[in-house]
């Protein structure tokens, strides 16, 4: 349970004053993303951060004050000049002066008797906003401030400026906020005092106090010690959520799986190729860590087309040999049924009884995978986060496979993990991903890494081309369909949107369709899943040669006889995704190409995301690429979904305090392992102001 102290800030913002269920909705949308598990609370309000000031410290008189500058100026009003009748359109003036000139307060829909109350003729006023200067003649379109002399301490000089999205204006947030920083109760402190005296950090209410109320511009950078002091405590609570699951996970530990290596044998005899270096040392790892009794808990980090599928299933057999069963859980239907297809023939060869579990099993086909399970008589299950349901029963599950390519999370590699005694796990990811990611989002985990591709694989050509030669695409690609090659076209998206110039998924079929007809096949996230199974086996067979889809390719699609890859709106996908689209193709023997279709103008991040894909292949630089270039909440698509992803913390920018949140939070277990002295207290309370509650969870949970 959350501690009482706490929940004041975890009330929803409707608790505050001024905030109404429509503006509610509205702080939702902004601070929980699009699909908010939630509706806002306070202290969603509270962890949204400036990005910059408006600082209204500046006081010339008129004539020193400069065109768009913004200014606070004191003002004798001298007249009002209503516009006249039936002309509502011009605006309304007020003349002002000071020693050095005249300039005019400009109201478009401006109400008279309001304004003429606030401003009467011959008093004085502070007024604050840009000025216009035109023909010689000072002006102040809609000030954002006028206030009397006596009212001079409630024009903010300083005032926050934060992110926004659609229904929020500044003035709301800002106020908004401030009611929030009113209810920061005071919280125990969890960082030991001489760490707070080095670092010279602020207790958290202090930090939320200065970073809603800025003094100076700098006080609302990351690089501030207020804003430190919070990247640091959200680091603290993930890395500290992160070990407690890994240390549960490891005491829960205890079974050496060995196996004879007889099932293994027989894959490697049949496969058409001899594994990487790579992959032996990959595989070498993982076995090794199952045979010793202690719980593996093992990334194993693949480039595009390095392999991965095969060193799972060598894994799954190790675990097999040993009398145990084994799972590989997939992100999408596509690509468990794809695994399913390459793993088949191979798993019979060697004896192992394989199973699918997705959301299209029913009834009784799902009661007899469920029976089979439990009696022991699947070996293999291959699924999507089906898997993870309660029904789903192990007789002995020896090996946990998540595929996880950034989608799934801590609590579902738990869950997975209480599925089976002992299981090992292993985790899989698509990209590559920055040393500084992999410790935000696995911890401590050991890692192997697939960084080497198949000998087989030739470089990918990769060209960049403006939509203007579309139509010589559009030949060379009819040529190559002519030769009996295949091609992938990637949109981004499904159907045509009014609100973006972007050329849908539909409308390049239909176009693409005209020039080659029944050629051009079509697959996207909307369609049914027999549909898209039915686009993707008519792309593989050959019978069609195009196949236009949006990113549901993306990850895993393994078309080896794919060559030519035509991302269209490429200027719109971040560097991984593009790496991975392009990891579609290049993946049989022959030469293939990546066009890159873009929009002019590019902007600079774009320009220096094609220049970064027609330098290198190597995905684990182009991960570093992708960091530097966008933030590390964007690569993962996580900054807005609620996901693991930080709300303070940046990892471009806080990258040491991650490694020393990481050491702490070990030194920290090793002392205290159940949180259970007074420091251990607070941390708790750390732990759920970050909303670990799982965390918190398993240590009640002994
Ligand atoms: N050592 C190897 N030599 C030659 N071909 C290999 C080797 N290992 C795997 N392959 C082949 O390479 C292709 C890609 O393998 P796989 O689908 O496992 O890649 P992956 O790592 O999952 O890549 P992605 O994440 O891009 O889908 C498959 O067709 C597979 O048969």
């Amino acid at each position: 349970m959350r501690p009482d102290i706490l929940n004041p800030l975890f009330a929803p913002v409707e608790k505050l004053p001024g905030i109404g269920p429509k503006l509610a909705v509205s702080l939702t949308k902004l601070l929980r993303g699009n699909n908010p598990d939630t509706g806002a609370r306070v202290i969603d309000l509270l962890f949204h951060l400036p990005h910059s000031v408006i600082d209204r410290r500046n006081r010339p008189e008129i004539a020193d004050t400069h065109q768009g500058v913004l200014a606070t100026i004191k003002v004798r009003i001298d007249r009002h000049e209503p516009p006249p009748r039936g002309k509502g359109r011009l605006p309304y003036r007020i003349y002002v002066h000071d020693e050095t000139g005249e300039m005019a307060l400009t109201y478009f829909h401006g109400q008279g008797s309001w304004l003429e109350k606030q401003m009467p003729v011959g008093s004085v006023r502070y007024v604050s906003g840009k000025v216009d200067w035109f023909n010689g003649r000072a002006a102040m379109v809609h000030p954002d401030y006028v206030v009397a002399e006596e009212k001079l301490h409630e024009l903010p000089m300083i005032e926050p400026v934060y992110p926004l999205s659609a229904g929020i204006s500044q003035k709301i947030i800002n106020k908004a906020v401030r009611a929030a920083v009113t209810h920061l109760p005071d919280l125990p402190e969890w960082i030991e005092a001489n760490v707070l005296a080095r670092q010279s950090f602020p207790t958290v209410q202090e930090a939320l106090g200065r970073l809603h109320n800025p003094q100076d511009a700098l006080d609302v950078s990351p690089q501030a010690v207020a804003w430190k002091r919070l990247a640091y405590d959200e680091m603290l609570a993930g890395q500290l959520a992160l070990a407690l699951v890994r240390s549960k996970m490891k005491r829960g530990a205890g079974k050496a799986w060995k196996g004879d290596g007889s099932k293994r044998r027989i894959i490697l005899d049949a496969i058409p190729y001899e594994l990487t270096g790579a992959q032996k040392r990959s595989v070498g790892e993982i076995v090794s860590d199952m045979e010793n009794p202690q719980r593996m808990l093992r990334l194993l980090q693949g480039d595009v087309g390095s392999g991965k599928t095969i060193v799972a299933l060598l894994a799954c057999a190790a675990a097999i040999e040993a009398g145990g069963q084994a799972t590989i859980m997939a992100p999408t239907e596509i690509l468990a049924r794809q695994h399913l297809a390459t793993i088949g023939p191979l798993a019979e060869k060697a004896g192992i009884r394989l199973a699918i579990l997705t959301g299209r099993e029913k009834g009784k086909e799902r009661e007899r995978i469920y029976a089979e399970l439990a009696s022991g008589d699947i070996d293999l299950l291959v699924g999507t986060h089906a898997i993870f349901q309660a029904n789903v029963v192990f007789k002995d599950l020896a090996l946990g496979i998540v595929d996880e390519q950034h989608r799934f999370g801590v609590h579902q590699r738990l869950s997975l993990a209480s599925k089976g005694g002992a299981a090992d796990i292993l985790v899989m990811t698509a990209t590559p991903i920055p040393r500084t990611l992999v410790l935000t989002f696995f911890g401590d985990m050991d890692v192997s890494k697939l960084d080497e591709k198949p000998p087989t694989r030739q470089k990918v050509i990769t060209n960049a081309l403006s939509m203007e030669r579309l139509d010589e695409l559009v030949g060379r690609v009819s040529d190559a369909v002519a030769k009996g090659g295949k091609i992938y076209w990637i949109c981004p998206l499904v159907e045509d949107n009014d609100e973006l110039p972007v050329t849908s998924v539909e409308t390049r079929f239909a176009a693409l369709q005209k020039v080659l007809g029944e050629r051009v096949g079509l697959i996207h996230g909307r369609m049914k899943p027999a549909e898209k199974d039915a686009a993707m086996d008519a792309f593989k067979n050959g019978r069609t040669q195009v196949l236009v889809a949006t990113t549901v390719i993306e990850v895993g699609v393994d078309v080896p006889d794919a060559t030519i890859m035509v991302i269209e709106h490429a200027e719109r996908f971040g560097l991984a995704q593009l790496h991975q689209l392009r990891g579609r193709v290049g993946r049989g023997s022959m030469a293939s190409t990546c066009l890159l279709l873009y929009k002019a103008p590019l902007g600079e991040v774009a320009q220096a995301r094609i220049k970064i894909m027609r330098e290198t292949e190597d995905g684990f630089r182009i991960a570093e690429e992708d960091l530097r270039l966008r933030g590390e909440g964007e690569i993962l698509g996580t900054r807005q979904s609620g996901g693991p992803g930080f709300q303070i913390a940046r990892a471009e920018e806080h990258g040491e305090l991650l490694e020393i949140a990481r050491d702490d939070a070990r030194l920290i277990l090793n002392d205290d392992p159940d949180l259970a002295s007074p420091r251990g207290q607070a941390l708790r309370v750390l732990l759920y102001l970050f909303s670990k509650d799982d965390a918190v969870r398993l240590l009640q949970a002994g």
